[in-house]
Parts: C-alpha cells; sequence; structure tokens
C-alpha cells in the first residue's frame, strides 16, 4: 500500500511561515471580539488552508504489510535496497533465521539509501514502530512492529516514480531472487511400492551449463533463443489460447549429453526439474497427482520413454497389479498430461529422451507433439575444444590437437567417452597422449570391424561405424510468429 503526505521542507520556508502565523494569530485576536466563534473557525482554517506553504516534496509510505496481506513493493524494496548498501552505510540491521542458510541485511532506522533513477533523486528511509496487538492487558511479548519504507522525491516526478521507478524496483527485485534461486531436482521418493508416493528434492548440483557442453554452436544457439522465447511470450500463448508450455525430444545415442543438456536448461532458467520415473508409477491416480504436485517454471524430465511405456508390468500383468486396467500407453499418458497442463500450471517445460528415434511411438513424433525434435550428435572438432578447454583448461591450441580433431572426424566417439580419457589426469600432454591412444585403438576395431564385414559380403558399411556424423536434427514445430 502506498499512500502520500506533504512534509515541510525545512529552512527556506520557515522563517516565511513563521511570520505568517503571526499576522495570522493578530488577524484572529482583533476579528475575536466581532465575530462569533463558529465562524471565526471556519476564517481562520480557510486561511491556514491557503496560506500555509506548500511543499516540493512528496513522500510515499511503503508498508510492510497491508491488512493481513503482505505488501510486495515493501518486499519488493528490501531486496532492491540491499543492492545499493555501500561504503557510505554505517550501520545496519543483520538477522538470520534458524532454518535460513544465509544472514540477511537490511537497512537500519538510523540510515537513508539516495538512489538515482533516470536523473531523479530519491531518497529511502526505514522505520518501524511498535504497537501492542488489542488491550492493554495484553503480555508484554504481544507488540507487533508496523514497519514501513518513506521513499521521498520532489513532487513533480509523482507519475514518474509510481510509473516506472516502482515497476523497476518490483522487477528487479523479480531478477535478483531468480538469480540466487537454488535449483531443485524432484525425484520419486524411495519407498516406491507405497501408496503414497511423492517427490523428494534436492539441490540440483549438476554443474553443466550451455557454455560447457559440448554441441554444435548453432544448436547451442538455436536451444538458447527457443527458451528465451517461450520465457518471454506469456502473453502470446494466452492472445493464442495455448497453454504455456513447451515440449522437447531429446535423442541420440547414450553419452552425447542428453542429461546434461537438460541440467544446462534447468540451470540456464532457474527452473527446478521433476524426474518422472515411470517405471516407479503402478496406479493412474498416482500419476495425476504427481502431475499436480509439480510447480510452476519447472521441467518434467521422462528419461528413455521409448524404454519407459514398454515395461512389462505396466502392460496389465497381475505382478503390476493393473490387470483390469487399460493398457498404459504413451498416447495415454501424453493426453493426460495435455490435459492436465491445459488445464492448470504455466511456463511447463517438458522433456523426453531416447537413444533411439526409431523406436518411440508414433504419438510421440506426430507434428504439434513436440515442439523440438533435438538430436544429440557424436562429438566434434568444435565440440572437442570445448571439453579441452572444460577439463584440462586449454584456451587455444595444442600441439596433439591436430591429430586428435582428425581422428574424432572420421569415427563417432561420444562427448562421455572423450570426457572419461580427459579426465584421467591433470597433466594435459598425459591426457592428451592418453586420448591419442584411446582413439587409435578406436579406429582400429572399427577398421577390423569393416574388414570383417567385406570378407562377409556385407558390403553396406553402417554409416554409424563408417564415422559419418548424424546430421543435426532440429524439428521446430513453431507457434506462429509473434507480434
Ligand atoms: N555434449 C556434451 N558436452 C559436455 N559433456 C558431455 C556431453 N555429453 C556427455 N558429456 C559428459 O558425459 C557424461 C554423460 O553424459 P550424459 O549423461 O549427459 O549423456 P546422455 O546422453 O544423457 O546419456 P544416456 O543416454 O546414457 O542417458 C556427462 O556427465 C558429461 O560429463
Ligand atoms: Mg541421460
Amino acid at each position: 500500500m502506498v499512500t502520500f503526505t506533504s512534509v515541510p521542507s525545512p529552512s527556506s520556508v520557515f522563517s516565511a511561515y513563521a511570520s505568517l502565523s503571526a499576522s495570522i494569530m493578530l488577524f484572529q485576536t482583533a476579528i475575536n471580539q466581532l465575530v462569533p466563534r463558529p465562524l471565526q473557525n471556519y476564517i481562520s482554517s480557510f486561511i491556514k488552508y491557503y496560506f500555509k506553504p506548500r511543499s516540493s516534496k512528496l513522500v510515499l509510505l511503503i508498508e510492510e504489510r497491508d491488512g493481513i496481506s503482505s505488501n510486495e513493493i515493501y518486499k519488493a524494496a528490501e531486496v532492491y535496497l540491499y543492492t545499493k548498501i555501500d561504503s557510505n552505510i554505517k550501520c545496519l540491521k543483520i538477522t538470520k533465521r534458524p532454518k535460513e542458510a544465509c544472514i540477511n541485511i537490511k537497512i537500519s532506522e538510523c540510515e537513508k539509501i539516495v538512489d538515482l533513477f533516470e536523473g531523479i533523486k530519491v531518497v529511502w528511509r526505514f522505520n518501524s514502530k511498535e504497537r501492542k496487538r488489542g488491550s492493554s492487558k495484553l503480555a508484554d511479548d504481544d507488540v507487533s512492529e508496523k514497519r514501513y519504507f518513506k521513499l521521498s522525491f520532489n513532487k513533480k516526478y509523482k507519475d514518474k516514480i509510481l510509473r516506472s521507478y516502482v515497476p523497476y524496483i518490483i522487477q528487479k527485485s523479480k531478477d535478483i531472487k531468480a538469480e540466487e534461486k537454488v535449483v531443485k531436482l524432484h525425484t520419486l521418493s524411495s519407498i516406491s511400492y507405497s501408496p503414497s508416493i511423492n517427490w523428494e528434492s534436492i539441490n540440483l548440483e549438476h554443474p553443466s551449463t550451455f557454455e560447457t557442453l559440448a554441441l554444435d554452436k548453432n544448436l547451442k544457439q538455436d536451444i538458447i533463443e527457443d527458451l528465451d522465447r517461450f520465457v518471454r511470450r506469456k502473453d502470446f500463448y494466452r492472445k493464442v489460447g495455448k497453454a504455456w508450455k513447451r515440449g522437447y525430444l531429446l535423442h541420440g545415442p547414450p553419452g552425447t549429453g542428453k542429461s546434461s543438456l537438460i541440467a544446462a536448461m534447468a540451470n540456464y532458467l532457474k527452473f527446478d526439474i521433476y524426474d518422472l520415473e515411470l517405471a516407479g508409477i503402478k496406479r493412474d491416480s498416482d500419476l495425476r497427482r504427481l502431475l499436480l504436485r509439480t510447480a510452476n517454471r519447472s521441467i518434467l524430465v521422462i528419461e528413455d520413454i521409448d524404454c519407459s511405456v514398454e515395461l512389462p508390468d505396466r502392460k496389465g500383468s497381475a505382478s503390476g497389479g493393473r490387470s483390469k486396467d487399460p493398457q498404459f500407453t504413451l498416447s495415454g499418458l501424453l493426453n493426460f498430461i495435455d490435459g492436465l497442463w491445459s488445464s492448470c500450471g504455466d511456463e511447463r517445460i517438458i522433456i523426453f529422451t531416447s537413444n533411439n528415434k526409431d523406436k518411440l511411438d508414433p504419438a510421440l513424433l506426430r507434428a504439434g507433439r513436440m515442439d523440438m525434435h533435438i538430436s544429440m550428435s557424436y562429438l566434434t572438432a568444435e565440440g572437442f575444444k570445448i571439453l579441452a578447454t572444460n577439463y584440462l583448461n586449454i584456451k587455444d591450441h595444442h600441439l596433439r590437437f591436430g591429430e586428435i580433431e582428425e581422428l574424432i572426424d572420421t569415427m563417432n566417439v561420444t562427448p562421455a567417452e572423450v570426457a572419461e580419457e580427459l579426465m584421467k589426469s591433470d597433466d594435459a600432454d598425459v591426457s592428451l597422449g592418453g586420448l591419442v591412444s584411446f582413439l587409435n585403438n578406436k579406429r582400429k576395431k572399427i577398421n577390423e570391424l569393416d574388414d570383417e564385414n567385406r570378407d562377409s559380403g556385407i558390403d553396406e558399411i553402417d554409416e554409424q561405424r563408417k564415422g559419418k556424423k548424424p546430421k543435426l536434427d532440429i524439428n521446430k514445430d513453431e507457434l506462429p510468429s509473434s507480434s
């Protein structure tokens, strides 16, 4: 809640005010004898109102609470002002609640913070008043504190401050909080056969980011742009009547970075991950409950979707306890998710991963289902350089890069295989030497296999083993472009 108060400006107007008050008193004495009392009062208040000196300052009172609900502007100001604490401040308040991890630092009552917004000077002060709740018979500790900020500035900027500065502070505090947010990984609780299957969470400590991912740089750029577009399109989704969600299908051989990409996306957006292991779910009611308990601004992940839906105990066998239920199919699951998501929840991302796109249910591949199909391919020379920077801190070039890049270009090797070699020693020369041996051995094995195939009359050498990289397969099922 914001309230306005006019405040007399101290020095310049004070003397004028004093002499004016004296004249008013003289005038009052003179008319005291002539004019009846009620009329006197009226005239006096009329004169005081019109001759009172006007202040150029306006103060906004920003109270912590508005009735029983909290005041968003107050909370935002607390977060924002923390970033404005500088060396001029001499007195700060620090607090820490028992369950909090870090110390909260706030400005204290004796301090003021001066801020500049588009050339306008504003001054912030913090105030608090103790007040007893209810009757005077209450115990001493039943005292509440009324806390508020006073934001003062020249009143000619009232509109600018209300229309631009206050929204700016709210947005800024949201950005600061988003930056500080710790991303969580939610997994199904270990008592998987209990009827009360639920999510449990830990901090996602996966360090993967888009910088550390060994991926084609155009593909990386495409993914980042797609995510950015998605999060800023709230109004657009509403306008076209689509649920604000986005689906990605990541497919590619094991060790090409599908899980690492999911972690990078979560770290980039600061979205929590819900890792839904379908094998742990026995009842549709559990699935529905779990999905309903996922939060907004989150990523729902179903890994190895081609395997998950073919579990024997999901097919209605007695052991699965679903013998009378209709078969649990992928399309059923997708419809279920679609239905729930269309009716509740905002800013949701769903990601399916698969090692084999050919095995996938057509329901998943049909147009409009997954918005973006991302093929995670084998390592390229460009990707190798990213891994060398990550693991060995080599930023420019190394003597062994030439032969390594040549080998990588002629065979399918996963980033995971190369990463494992690069971790074997802190010494770059030793690690890269080990990698060259590993790649040469792999090359030799591929050649031997090719020879065997040729001898047994198989002309057509499998493209994968021959060394061709799968092409990037970005199947964007884009929404119409927004204005
Ligand atoms: N593209 C990549 N960029 C950087 N590191 C990678 C990449 N791919 C794999 N790695 C490394 O290999 C490890 C395994 O990769 P990840 O688990 O992401 O592969 P995956 O495709 O999910 O494999 P799977 O199909 O077996 O689940 C990662 O922890 C990471 O160290
Ligand atoms: Mg994985």
